[in-house]
């Protein structure tokens, strides 16, 4: 079973902790397209790990270049705009070869957002998980968006994350 795990990046990278969970329990049902959404080299502000090369351009270190399956990409702005095509596009294809989309919605992110518009669109099976104990309101796009089980969104705390993956994992495993 291919999964696509979504969870905030240039939003904030505050519950990456629990990102990690999710996608290790994720990782006992099927490959995780987007196992990078849990690194800790990943940074909000950062666009990916940057260094400083000799002649002082900046480039992408070599991990986040693998972590995002980029190679040859040019230094500074069109590493950049390059870099975000990449993404995008390569996270859209990722999206439409999943047979489940995970995605943790408590930290608000636009990117997050756009992948289950997407996912949506497609007529993807969604599971969103979102934490009230945040303080947090969730979007109504979000929340309102969960009309039939394929799109299901489920309050939890984080104590309970991986029995509420195996929950859900159980109830679609015969579908
Ligand atoms: O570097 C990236 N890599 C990447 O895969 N994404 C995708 C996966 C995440 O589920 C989502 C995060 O979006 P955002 O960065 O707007 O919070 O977008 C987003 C970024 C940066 O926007």
């Amino acid at each position: 079973m291919n999964i696509y795990f979504c969870g905030s990046i240039r939003g904030g990278r505050q519950d990456v902790n629990i990102y990690q969970r999710i996608v290790k329990k994720l990782q006992q049902y099927g490959k995780v397209l987007t196992e990078h959404v849990s690194y800790d080299s990943l940074s909000a502000k950062a666009l990916f790990g940057v260094r400083t090369t000799a002649n002082n351009h900046i480039a992408l270190t070599d991990d986040c270049r693998s972590a995002l399956n980029m190679h040859a990409l040019g230094p500074g702005e069109d590493a950049v705009l390059d870099g975000d095509k990449a993404i995008h596009d390569r996270d859209v294809e990722w999206l439409m070869m999943s047979d489940v989309i995970v995605a943790e919605v408590t930290q608000p992110s636009l990117g997050v957002g756009y992948e289950l518009g997407r996912a949506v669109a497609a007529n993807k099976r969604v599971f969103c998980l979102f934490r009230p104990s945040s303080g947090k309101v969730l979007s109504a796009m979000i929340r309102g968006a969960s009309t039939n089980s394929l799109f299901q969104v489920q309050d939890y705390t984080e104590d309970e994350v991986e029995s509420i993956l195996e929950k859900y994992f159980d109830s679609i495993k015969n579908l």
